[in-house]
């Protein structure tokens, strides 16, 4: 495959000409496996830079208030409202300080997490209701949506055993089945609704082909988008 160097663009009324691709799943769907495998191999096709980012965790406020919700602590339970403000507090930021500018510079971005995982955990999985989660998204987005979202499909057992594995479990990961079970639901209704930006992934194959998929899908999109020829 040809290399295309992507156009950089920026400032005010400018477009964004970076890409925006998101891995999502429940725990321990392969995610960051796959995302350091397909930075690596996108570099290699592109001039363009190729980043790796996460949610929550993108930024140093980020970081603050990824640790806040993930460490386990018995005293004050973090309320499912309170949740979903730092979830999307940590968006905010991650937005405006870190991906648009790189978008406006022709950026690739690989980011672990976006908007779907807001709808699926707090909204399927703490039950919290839908419309309000997506008004707060688009506050937290400015309407920035992904180009292109790898939903890696793991039963929910397979993923947490996969946690479990590799060690001390965090504060969502110890939530109870059930909860997991209605947040793997809520990634299945996402992905029906939204068929063209949303891609099921079988997360349950073996490393090398789970990304020998990704890597066709986005081989595909880079043609489409006019990154490589
Ligand atoms: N296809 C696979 N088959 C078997 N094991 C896998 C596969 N992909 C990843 N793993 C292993 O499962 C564990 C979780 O993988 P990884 O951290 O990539 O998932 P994740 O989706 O980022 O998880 P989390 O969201 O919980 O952080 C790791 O120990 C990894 O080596
Ligand atoms: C963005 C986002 C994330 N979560 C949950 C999902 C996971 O349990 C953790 C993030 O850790 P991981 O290493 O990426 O698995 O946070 C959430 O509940 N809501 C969100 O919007």
């Amino acid at each position: 495959m040809a290399r295309r160097s992507l156009l950089i663009s920026g400032g005010e009324g400018q477009q964004m000409r970076g890409k925006l691709i998101v891995f999502e799943g429940v725990e321990g769907g392969g995610k960051t496996t796959q995302m350091q495998r397909v930075q690596v191999w996108l570099q290699s096709l592109t001039d363009a830079p190729v980043v790796m980012t996460r949610e929550p965790g993108g930024t140093l406020l980020g970081q603050e208030l990824r640790r806040l919700l993930l460490e386990y602590q018995e005293e004050e339970p973090i309320q499912d409202r309170a949740e979903l403000l730092m979830y999307a507090a940590d968006r905010a930021q991650h937005i405006e300080g870190f991906l648009k500018p790189l978008l406006y510079q022709g950026t690739i971005i690989l980011c672990d997490r976006y908007t779907d995982s807001t709808i699926a955990y707090q909204g399927y999985g703490r039950g919290l209701d839908l419309s309000l989660i997506e008004q707060l998204n688009q506050i937290a987005t400015q309407g920035l949506e992904s180009d292109l979202t790898l939903w890696l499909d793991v039963d929910v057992e397979i993923g947490l055993a996969r946690t479990r594995a590799r060690g001390k479990i965090d504060r969502m990961e110890q939530a109870n089945l059930a909860f997991h079970q209605r947040v793997q639901q809520g990634f299945q209704r996402l992905a029906e609704a939204n068929p063209e930006r949303i891609i099921k992934i079988d997360g349950t194959l073996n490393i090398d082909r789970v990304t020998e998929k990704i890597q066709l899908i986005l081989s595909q999109k880079l043609i489409e988008w006019g990154l490589i020829l």
